[in-house]
């Protein structure tokens, strides 16, 4: 039934949360950024936060920067009994260009996908 379930969350990164040359964001960034949105499929497909079991692949594919607008969209491939696994998706929508001004940034059309993931949530027994 809830296969198909689409949850997207939108965030700005802090510079504070910078941690390599050319203000680039740890990997763990995205992660965190995916459990969020996963428990959010889980308030919505049963009630509950859940609890992340694994994943089976993450993908980074072009660097998170400070200063990056991000959407993050996880959506339900499978419903098992107490597991759902739910593919992700971090994409960068707007971006920072400090060639231009300190304050300058603009809107990323098409927007730049970043990390891919497919991990599994476990529910409790209803
Ligand atoms: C939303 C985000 C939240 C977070 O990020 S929380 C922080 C990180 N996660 C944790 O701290 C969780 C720690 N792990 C646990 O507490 C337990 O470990 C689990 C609750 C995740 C699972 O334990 P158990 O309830 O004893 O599992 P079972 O009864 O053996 O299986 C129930 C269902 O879960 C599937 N499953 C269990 N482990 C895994 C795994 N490692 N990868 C994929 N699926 C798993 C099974 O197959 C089955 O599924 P079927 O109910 O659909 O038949």
């Amino acid at each position: 039934m809830s296969v198909g379930l689409t949850v997207v969350h939108r965030r700005y990164v802090p510079y504070s949360h910078a941690h390599y040359a050319g203000n680039l964001v740890d990997g763990a960034y995205a992660v965190a950024a995916f459990g969020d949105v996963a428990t959010e499929v889980c308030i919505r497909t049963d009630g509950d936060e859940g609890l992340f079991a694994s994943y089976s692949d993450v993908q980074f594919k072009a660097p998170m920067r400070a200063g990056d607008v991000l959407e993050i969209s996880a959506t339900v491939t499978r419903m098992g009994t107490r597991s759902r696994t739910i593919d992700f998706e971090a994409r960068v929508v707007c971006r920072g260009r400090p060639d231009r001004s300190e304050s300058a940034a603009e809107v990323l059309d098409p927007p730049i996908v970043a990390v891919t993931a497919t991990g599994t949530v476990v529910v409790p027994a209803t």
